[in-house]
């Protein structure tokens, strides 16, 4: 499962198209199947475009902002009202419990159909289905460990976390005193806490085969990139309910986008959730939600550039399908799984005493990779990737092992294919071409109107 799919690198992601995602409020946006669209800014001008969806096949609503003026095609878009589709919840658990009322040997779950059954009661599975059965009570309450991921790998991309992984997020939340977990695209946690007194959860996901396994108040349908809940006002009500009841013993949003997500939208969700916890808990102080986010150490620019609060930790988190995301000592990637762990929690919180991988640094206070040395002139331990940086003395700062400092270029440069004075301009700034900003946020510019850095100055 997922091996077909190759990680997007570093180098991959400079070089993709530059594309700019304007946070902001998206209810007013036009609509398609996943919810309102994200606004869109790329040389040829701003546009809307599907939250979800990166290949234009799966999802072909593009609307420029300058059309979205126009009435006749805002009476188009109106019909997406209609075409949005919801999840059955009690219908799906009424199904679960009869099921579950059955001996193992009788349950069945056909993958193709994507539904529970009972095996004498339809003929409808036939030997073109791919089903399982039998099923124990364990694979009911633990649909992960079984399910096959769903096979469009550009839009749900499912990594399950290793059981380590778990326990380390786990740990985490019990030394920050957190009892309630909201799981965002995170069911191995949900289900990992599911039937334990010391944690409640609440999973939201895409992935809507949820509903057949999870009771109706603990699975919401949902979109992490416009924050959408695609059952409406009564998953709100439950998401509040939910927020509510924790707030005398912590809450943390754990998350999990698919690779390749973008973060302005992210973080725009981790804000709206904050606003929703806020309209219930009157006395929340103006912070951000706590948040642990896992994702490639290569965004941390751009998270630390629109949320600094939200630190990069070098745990790399290891999947159980996935060689690539493995520690450098399985057979996975050189350099170890290439996704850490981002959060707004006391990164000195995140306690490694126990995994050989790791040791704590006494400057830093911080558990790092065994390669991470701590740079006396930088002042913390330097590695993103891995591998052990060395600290350049023209350029002031610690690079990769696999960077020269070019004297012509005046400074530090990928040592492979080295030719002077070429810049990778994607992915880094339009006007500026600093990497770590958007041009929305550029610090040489005046803020656009509507743009992400007018309104943070204003709210
Ligand atoms: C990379 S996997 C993470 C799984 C996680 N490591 C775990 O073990 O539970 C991404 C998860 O996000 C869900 N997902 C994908 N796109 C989503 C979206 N736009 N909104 C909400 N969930 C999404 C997938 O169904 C999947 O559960
Ligand atoms: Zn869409
Ligand atoms: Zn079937
Ligand atoms: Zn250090
Ligand atoms: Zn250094
Ligand atoms: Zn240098
Ligand atoms: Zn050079």
């Amino acid at each position: 499962m997922g091996n077909k799919r190759k990680f997007k690198s570093e180098d991959k992601a400079l070089k993709s198209s530059p594309v700019e995602v304007i946070a902001e409020d998206v209810s007013s946006h036009p609509l398609c199947l996943h919810g309102p669209t994200l606004l869109f800014s790329n040389e040829k001008g701003r546009f809307y475009a599907c939250s979800l969806c990166r290949s234009k096949k799966d999802c072909t609503v593009h609307i420029s902002e300058e059309d979205w003026q126009n009435e006749g095609v805002k009476k188009r878009n109106e019909k997406y009202n209609n075409l949005i589709t919801k999840v059955n919840k009690s219908e799906a658990w009424k199904r679960h419990n009869e099921i579950k009322s059955q001996h193992p040997s009788n349950r069945a779950y056909c993958i193709t159909c994507e539904e529970l059954y009972i095996i004498h009661q339809t003929k409808k599975h036939n030997k073109d289905h791919r089903v399982v059965t039998p099923l124990t009570d364990e694979q009911l309450s633990h649909p992960t460990t079984w399910l096959p991921a769903l096979e469009n790998d550009t839009v749900e991309a499912q990594y399950l976390f290793s059981k380590k992984s778990v326990g380390t997020i786990l740990s985490v939340l019990k030394k920050n005193n957190i009892k309630n977990i909201l799981c965002i695209g995170t069911p191995s946690i949900h289900e990992a806490v599911s039937s334990r007194q010391d944690f409640t959860s609440l999973l939201l996901d895409y992935d809507k085969r949820h509903a057949q396994f999870h009771p109706p108040n603990k699975y919401v349908y949902y979109n992490m990139f416009n924050n959408y809940l695609f059952n409406g006002r009564e998953d709100e009500k439950l998401l509040k309910m939910f927020m509510k009841e924790s707030s005398d013993s912590g809450l943390c949003i754990v998350m999990d986008p698919p690779f390749g997500g973008r973060v302005e939208p992210l973080i725009q969700t981790l804000k709206d959730l904050t606003e929703t916890y806020k309209s219930v808990n009157k006395d929340f102080t103006d912070q951000l939600l706590p948040v642990v986010w896992a994702f490639p150490y290569f965004s941390e620019p751009y998270i630390k550039n629109m949320e600094p609060e939200i630190k990069m930790h070098d745990y790399q988190v290891e999947y159980e399908n996935h060689k690539k995301f493995q520690n450098k000592t399985s057979k996975g990637r050189k350099n170890g799984s290439p996704v850490r762990l981002f959060t707004n929690l006391p990164t000195s919180s995140i306690d490694l005493s126990h995994d050989k991988n790791y040791k704590l640094c006494e400057k830093c206070k911080v558990y790092v990779s065994l390669s991470n040395n701590h740079c006396n002139k930088c002042g913390e331990c330097t590695s993103k990737n891995g591998t052990t940086y060395t600290h350049c003395f023209a350029c002031k700062r610690c690079v990769k092992p696999t960077f020269f400092h070019c004297k012509t270029c005046e400074r530090c440069c990928q040592r492979k294919d080295h030719k002077c004075r070429t810049v990778v301009e994607s992915q880094s700034c339009f006007n500026c071409r600093e990497t770590g900003h958007k041009k929305a946020d550029c610090p040489q510019l005046e803020p656009a109107p509507g743009s992400a850095k007018k309104r943070r100055k204003h709210a």
